[in-house]
C-alpha cells in the first residue's frame, strides 16, 4: 500500500504533536513554511555544485582528521557518489578552513555560514517543539552540539539508471535537515512497519527532516532512526546538501528520566557521540542490505559489555542502591536489553575489539558497495529492541547473567527483582546498624562480595534471600555467626561459665549436661519459631504446602 510521507508546516499550531507523531511512525517528515528564506536555498545550491565542479585535486584538499568529515570521492565500490564536507559547520574557524581549503569567495563563505546559522537555528527550533511534544518542556535539546554539513553529488547517468546510488543506511547523528534536489528525485525513505521503500519527493523549497541513531537511543527507542537509500531513477547528475545535527558536544546521550519508566525500561546506557562513532562498523558483509536493522541496539551493546567486563571495586551495597536510583530517573549504567524473543538475539558475532569491525563507522550517505571497506555506515543490527529489566545481553542460557550485578542463577524478572534486591539489603544494614551498639561488627557483605561474581555465588536463590534477609554478624575475632541463631553462642558461653557459678556446684556434671541441653533446646526451638515468621519462612512454607497439595491432585 504506497504511503506518503508525514508534511509538517512549521507555522501550524499543532506542530509539537506532528514533530513527535511522525518522527515515532516514520523517523522523518518534509517540512514546509520553515523560514529560511528560498533565496538562502538556491544560493547555498549554487555554491555546493560550484564546489563540487572543482577538479578532484583541488575537492582532495578538502581534508579533516575524521576522513568521512572532509571530501570523499567517487571510488570503485562507490562510482556515483561524492561529498565535500564541513565540520564543525556552526564554528566560523572551521567554515574559515573550509573556505581556505577550498578557496571559497567571500560570498560563497557568506552564504555558507547564513545557511548553517539559519538551519542550525531552525534546527534548534523544532528541538525545542520535540521536547514540548515529548513533555520534557521548552528546552533547547540541541543547544551547542556539533554538527556537519556535506554537500553531495550522485553521478547518474543512463547506464546507472535503477542502480543504488546510496545504499540503506540510517543517519548516525540526531537530526539530519536534508535539502534535496527540486529536480531529480531518488531519495527512498523505508517505512518500519510495512517494509516498503517510500519515495521521499521533492518539494521545492522544503528540507526532509530525519532522525538518526542518536535520536532513537536518546528517546529510549520512540524515535526512529529512519533507514534510507538514494536510487538512480533519471540519468541526470543529483545534488543534495545535508546538515546533521550530531551529538552532545561534552555531555553524554541519555534518555531523559521521564521517557522512563516500568512500562519502557532503559534500553540504552548512556554514551559519549564520538565512543559511538569511534566503533568499528558492524556490518556484516553476508547480510543483504535490504535487511539493514539500524546499528545503534547493536553499537550500545558493544559498550555496555566493555564496561561490564571493567573490575568493580565498589561497595555492592552502593551500587545496587545507585543503581536503583538510577534506574528510577533513567540514567546510569543500564544495560542494554534485548527482546524477549530468541529471534532478536544479534545475528552478528560481537567484536568488542577494534579491528575486528568492518571499518569505522561515519554517517550521512553511504556509497554504493557491498561488504567489507571503510564503513560508512553499519549493517546487520538485531531488530527493534524491546526492554526487559535484567536480561544478558548475551541472551539467555550459560552465559545469561554474565553481565549483569546479579548472580548467573538469579530468575530474571523486570524492575522489582532488583527493586526487592536492594530493599533486602537496606533491610540488612539496618539491622547490623542495630547490632553494632553491642559488638564491634565488620561488613557482612565485603567488598569483593561475590553478588558481583556469579562463578563464586551460592548455588541456590533461597540462600542467598535468606543470607540477605537474616544475614550473618562477624566478631572482631573473625568468628561468623548467622544471625538467626543468635542467642545460640550466648547459650553455650553460659554452659562454659555454668563450672564456675556458685549453685552449679551442687550438680552432678551429668546434671548439668543435661540441663544445658534443655535449655539449648529450649531457645533453638525459641529462635526457630520466629525465625518461621519471617517473609522468607513464610513464603517457603507456602511454596511447600502447595506442592504438598499439587502432589495430592
Ligand atoms: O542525498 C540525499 O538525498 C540523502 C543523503 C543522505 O542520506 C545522507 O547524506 O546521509
Ligand atoms: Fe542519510
Amino acid at each position: 500500500m504506497a504511503k506518503n510521507l508525514p508534511i509538517i508546516d512549521m507555522q501550524d499550531s499543532i506542530i509539537s504533536d506532528e514533530i513527535v507523531k511522525s518522527l515515532e511512525r516514520w523517523g522523518c517528515f518534509r517540512l514546509v513554511n520553515h523560514g529560511v528564506p528560498p533565496q538562502l536555498l538556491s544560493e547555498i545550491m549554487a555554491v555546493g555544485r560550484s564546489l563540487l565542479e572543482l577538479p578532484v585535486e583541488m575537492k582532495g584538499l578538502n581534508i579533516h582528521k575524521d576522513k568521512s568529515f572532509g571530501y570523499i570521492p567517487v571510488n570503485v565500490t562507490s562510482p556515483m557518489f561524492e561529498s565535500l564536507g564541513v565540520y564543525d559547520a556552526t564554528l566560523s574557524q572551521d567554515v574559515d578552513r573550509f573556505s581556505s581549503q577550498l578557496n571559497l569567495s567571500p560570498r560563497e563563505r557568506e552564504v555558507m555560514v547564513k545557511y548553517s546559522e539559519a538551519v542550525y537555528d531552525l534546527t534548534k527550533k523544532l528541538g525545542i517543539k520535540l521536547m514540548e511534544g515529548l513533555g520534557l518542556g521548552s528546552v533547547d535539546l540541541f543547544n551547542d552540539w556539533p554538527c556537519l554539513m556535506k554537500f553531495n553529488k550522485y553521478h547518474n547517468n543512463p547506464e546507472r539508471v535503477g542502480l543504488t546510488g546510496a545504499t540503506t543506511h540510517s543517519d548516525k547523528g540526531f537530526f539530519t535537515i536534508l535539502l534535496d534536489d527540486e529536480l531529480v528525485n531518488g531519495l527512498e525513505m523505508l517505512h518500519d512497519q510495512t517494509g516498503e521503500f517510500i519515495p521521499a519527493n521533492p518539494i521545492p523549497g522544503s528540507f526532509l527532516v530525519n532522525a538518526g541513531d542518536i535520536a532513537k537511543a536518546w528517546s529510549n527507542g520512540r524515535i526512529c532512526n529512519v533507514r534510507h537509500k538514494v536510487q538512480c531513477n533519471e540519468p541526470r547528475v543529483r545534488y543534495s546538501i545535508t546538515f546533521f545535527v550530531l551529538g552532545p558536544r561534552n555531555g553524554k546521550v541519555e534518555t531523559p528520566s521521564k521517557l522512563v519508566d516500568s512500562q519502557h525500561p532503559p534500553l540504552y546506557v548512556p554514551f559519549h557521540f564520538e565512543e559511538y562513532c569511534a566503533l568499528p562498523s558492524t556490518k556484516n558483509p553476508n547480510t543483504n542490505p535490504q535487511d539493514f536493522q539500524g546499528s545503534v541496539e547493536y553499537i550500545v551493546k558493544i559498550m555496555a559489555e566493555g564496561r561490564d567486563r571493567l573490575t568493580r571495586q565498589e561497595d555492592p551495597i552502593e551500587v545496587y542502591t545507585r543503581r536503583r536510583t538510577r534506574s528510577s530517573i533513567g540514567r546510569g549504567s543500564i544495560e542494554i536489553l534485548e527482546d524477549q524473543t530468541p529471534d532478536s538475539v544479534p545475528t552478528v558475532p560481537v567484536q568488542t575489539t577494534r579491528g575486528g569491525g568492518t571499518g569505522r563507522i561515519g554517517f550521512g550517505s553511504p556509497r554504493n558497495r557491498r561488504g567489507r571497506g571503510r564503513g560508512r555506515n553499519s549493517y546487520g543490527a538485531p531488530a527493534r529492541v524491546i526492554g526487559r529489566q535484567n536480561i544478558s545481553p548475551t541472551g539467555q542460557g550459560r552465559n545469561r547473567g554474565r553481565h549483569s550485578v546479579l548472580p548467573a542463577w538469579y530468575p530474571r524478572t523486570p524492575l522489582r527483582d532488583i527493586t526487592s534486591i536492594v530493599r533486602a539489603i537496606e533491610r540488612t544494614r539496618a539491622r547490623l546498624r542495630e547490632s553494632e551498639g553491642s559488638e564491634q561488627l565488620e561488613s557482612v557483605v565485603p567488598q569483593d562480595h561475590t553478588v558481583l561474581d556469579p562463578s563464586a555465588e551460592s548455588t541456590s536463590g533461597a540462600q542467598l534471600e535468606h543470607d540477605m534477609i537474616t544475614p550473618g554478624i562477624r566478631t572482631r575475632s573473625g568468628k561468623f555467626y548467622p544471625k538467626s541463631v543468635g542467642k545460640v553462642p550466648k547459650i553455650l558461653l553460659d554452659i562454659t561459665n555454668q563450672g564456675s557459678s556458685g549453685d552449679s556446684d551442687c550438680l552432678t556434671p551429668q546434671r548439668k549436661l543435661l540441663n544445658s541441653i534443655e535449655t539449648v533446646e529450649k531457645d533453638v526451638k525459641e529462635e526457630l519459631h520466629k525465625l518461621k515468621r519471617t517473609p522468607s519462612a513464610r513464603k517457603q512454607e507456602r511454596e511447600k504446602r502447595v506442592k504438598t497439595l499439587m502432589s495430592m491432585r
